[in-house]
């Protein structure tokens, strides 16, 4: 569904991500993890056409689509959510799920603005679609609430069903669990296993070692924008380039 050929970007000299290579499997959750700086942000915003490639292809069934813009990308089954929060908090809650959806739909503007009999057809649907989603991600009783009084925890859920309302096929999450406490990310890694269960690709940038390893099918391990490993969580676990790299000592 989604493969990456020795992809690099750089920043002048700095080579951030540099000749990695990656394929994510249908239904399945992987995460990219490594220190700071490793270069995950930089194939985030590369995957979901943020930044341009320096070099390398993004496939995406079957279509080389580096490049490509993230709306362009949205259409083609691709979303994402950010590690700072992108949500509108001067708007709905449920407003702010359906500008998701509207990445998706193919509004004619002058439709839109005679409010054709179509048109109001498409919103009420899009509406109703957004409160399932409110429900489905856990913050169903914020529906009439203003973005701005939902606490951060209930902020970073509405981000996902605001991704989700795009229809993804492939979702990326980057550090869904920042700033969670403990009970608030068991909730989150319950949620993301019901994404996947549902048909979606889980991509995962997160810190929270716990949440990889419960989750994850398949990890990418970078550091200094390279590929350090690959594996399964018992496998990069058990790598002792890996646990150098973590710890900061020679394996
Ligand atoms: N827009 C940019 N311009 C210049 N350098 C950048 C840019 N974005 C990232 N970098 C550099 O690229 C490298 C990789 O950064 P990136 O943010 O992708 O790492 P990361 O693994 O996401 O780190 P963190 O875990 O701290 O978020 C770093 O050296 C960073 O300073």
């Amino acid at each position: 569904m989604l493969t990456i050929e020795h992809l690099s970007k750089s920043f002048g000299g700095v080579h951030a991500v540099q000749d990695v290579s990656f394929t994510a499997r249908e239904g399945a959750i992987h995460s990219v993890i490594g220190p700071n700086g490793a270069g995950k942000t930089t194939l985030f915003n590369l995957v979901s056409g943020i930044y341009a490639p320096t070099s390398g292809r993004i496939m995406l069934n079957g279509e080389d689509v580096a490049g490509l813009a993230p709306d362009a990308l949205a259409r083609r089954g691709l979303s994402r959510t950010f590690q700072n929060l992108q949500v509108c908090m001067n708007m709905t809650a449920i407003d702010n799920v359906m500008v998701g959806a509207h990445l998706r739909l193919n509004q004619n503007l002058f439709a839109s603005m005679l409010r054709l009999p179509a048109v109001r057809r498409m919103d009420v649907q899009c509406r109703a679609e957004a409160a399932r989603l409110m429900e489905f991600v856990g913050v169903g009783a914020y529906k009439d609430a203003d973005a701005g009084q939902m606490p951060y925890g209930a902020l970073k859920r509405l981000e996902i069903a605001r991704a989700l309302a795009a229809s993804p096929k492939i979702l990326l999450l980057d550090e869904p669990a920042a700033g969670l406490n403990h009970t608030e990310t068991g909730e989150i890694e319950e949620l993301i296993r019901k994404i996947a269960q549902s048909g979606v690709t889980v991509l995962l940038v997160e810190h929270d070692m716990k949440l990889v390893m419960n989750l994850s099918e398949h990890i990418l391990v970078l550091d200094y924008g390279k590929t350090l490993a690959v594996g399964t969580g018992a496998e990069v676990r058990a790598n002792p380039d890996v646990i150098a790299a973590y710890l900061g000592a020679p394996a």
